[in-house]
């Protein structure tokens, strides 16, 4: 089932086109990944599904309903979530207390209520708390829930990004690039856990990512961007033999060299 319907989405910026006429579906339960070298137009894709950007034109639907143009709080409400390229954790407060802002769309006590602990929270806080610590421990950092999200390595914050995200409730999570700046057993812990929230949390993901390894592991579908347009999509097996993708990441010698080698 296609959880997620893009059609011909378009976003130019000036003269500059970094999305042209781009059409995906993303299945229920099944990880899609966006990949392409530096500045395909990627990030700009997320950016249009999450309402940051408003498309130039196209169209967005989440269960036959669309979604384009709408603000980025009204997306989240939806059921869409996303981690950024660029960590945006905050940082004087608490690994717990980011997850507790995760959640403040769903708590009546909103989000100050909830970090500066204001009378007649008490009650929805206690909830609030046990639910972004198990979140904490379902992505592997229960012991530092007290401790200052700032103080945590780089892959760690990646993974309370993804905490962070899940806390929200999404039946459609974003991922950009989670393993930016991870080093190989980081990649590979990480590997797992997207695949374990795939399968045990139903989710529908959608992966942007420049490890091919992790993208070729655990992609049931791939669509590669060049310069701002679709250049092919497929299962990993056939993305990674197409041409047009090798020539877009290694150049066209490259790709006339692997073909000669069959
Ligand atoms: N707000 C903006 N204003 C102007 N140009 C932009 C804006 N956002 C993105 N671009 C341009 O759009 C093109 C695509 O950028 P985008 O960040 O989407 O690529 P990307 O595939 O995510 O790249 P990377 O892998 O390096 O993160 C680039 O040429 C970029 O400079």
């Amino acid at each position: 089932m296609t959880i997620l319907e893009v059609e011909k989405l378009t976003k130019t910026f000036g003269g500059l086109t970094a999305n042209k006429e781009i059409s995906l579906q993303a299945e229920a339960n099944k990880i899609t990944a966006v990949i392409g070298p530096n500045g395909a137009g990627k990030t700009t894709f997320f950016n249009m599904i999450t309402g940051v950007y408003k498309p130039t034109s196209g169209s967005i639907k989440l269960r036959g309903e669309s979604i384009g143009g709408l603000k980025p709080h009204a997306v989240a409400k939806k059921g869409i979530s996303r981690t950024f390229q660029n960590i945006r954790l905050f940082g004087p407060i608490t690994v717990l207390e980011n997850v507790l802002v995760g959640m403040h769309t769903h708590l009546k006590a909103g989000i100050f209520g909830t970090i500066f602990h204001l009378p007649g929270v008490d009650k929805e806080e206690r909830i609030a708390e046990r639910e972004a610590y198990r979140l904490l421990e379902y992505v592997g950092l229960e012991e530092h829930y007290n401790d200052e999200a700032a103080s945590l390595s780089y892959g760690s914050q990646r993974r309370l990004e993804i905490a962070r995200a899940l806390a929200t409730k999404p039946s459609v999570l974003l991922l950009d690039e989670p393993a930016a700046g991870m080093n190989p057993k980081e990649t590979a812990d990480l590997t797992g856990l997207i695949e374990k929230i795939k399968q045990e949390m139903d989710m529908t993901i959608i992966l942007i990512e420049h490890d091919m390894k992790l993208v070729m592991e655990i992609s049931d579908y791939i669509y590669v961007l060049d310069h701002g347009e679709l250049i092919a999509e497929g299962l990993p097996a056939q993305v990674r033999h197409d041409k047009k993708v090798i020539e877009a990441y290694l150049g066209k010698g490259a790709a006339e060299e692997q073909e000669a080698e069959g």
